[in-house]
């Protein structure tokens, strides 16, 4: 198979990827796999500059194309926050868990119609040869008073969609990157996909 490399080291983030470049016959690489020491900054302030400066400084290091993923939560209730704060909302030890409580603990007196959110999913492609590329894919949803479900990664216990009646974390995989930020991003490529992933 071809290989795709994702300039992150975020494992939930690679599966996702993993369901939605496999069938494209695409195999995923990571950080992990190619640059386990990179630890790439994020001192931008939106998606697109995060994603930007992750998938160049790799794209640089390794003189091939490179993307990356910078996404996160906005609660419309909390004016956006997390955002692009996201991965370190309760701390730099980014946990899944301590995020989620401090979310749940903040919307606690927040009733049902006022906790709408989006995921927002910004996707960068750089290459040493080519334009960098970004494209924006968001999925709206209504952040729960508790989890549940045990798929995905990071927000999704906490996240209900209300098109699937579920939460982001009892979708699988693939029901997941058919309406997820990160699946509506990449379908934002799709129709020159194989051409932005040729490096020529
Ligand atoms: O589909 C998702 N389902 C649930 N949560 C999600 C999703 N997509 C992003 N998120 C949350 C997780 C993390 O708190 C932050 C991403 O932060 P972000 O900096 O892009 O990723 P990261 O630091 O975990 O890995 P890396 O930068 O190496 O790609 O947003
Ligand atoms: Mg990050």
């Amino acid at each position: 198979m071809k290989k795709i490399i994702i300039a992150t080291k975020n494992k939930g983030k690679a599966k996702d990827f993993e369901a939605l470049f496999n069938p494209l016959g695409y195999d995923v690489l990571t950080l992990h796999d190619v640059a386990e020491e990179m630890d790439i900054e994020e001192t931008g302030i939106t998606f697109e500059e995060n994603a930007l400066l992750k998938a160049t400084a790799l794209a640089n290091h390794l003189q091939t194309i490179v993307i990356a993923d910078d996404s996160g939560l906005e609660i419309d209730a909390l004016d956006g926050r997390p955002g692009i704060y996201s991965a370190r909302y309760a701390g730099e030890e980014k946990s899944d868990d301590a995020n989620i409580d401090k979310v749940l603990e903040e919307l606690e007196n927040v009733e049902e119609p006022n906790r709408t959110a989006r995921f927002v999913c910004a996707i960068a492609i750089a290459s040493p040869t080519q334009k960098t590329i970004t494209v924006r894919g968001t999925c709206e949803g209504v952040i729960a008073k508790e989890r549940r479900g045990n798929n995905g990664f990071g927000y999704d216990p906490i996240f209900y969609v209300p098109s699937e009646n579920k939460m982001m974390a009892e979708l699988s995989a693939d029901e997941k990157g058919a309406i997820s930020h990160r699946g509506n991003a990449i379908k934002k490529l799709s129709a020159n996909l194989a051409e932005l992933l040729s490096d020529k």
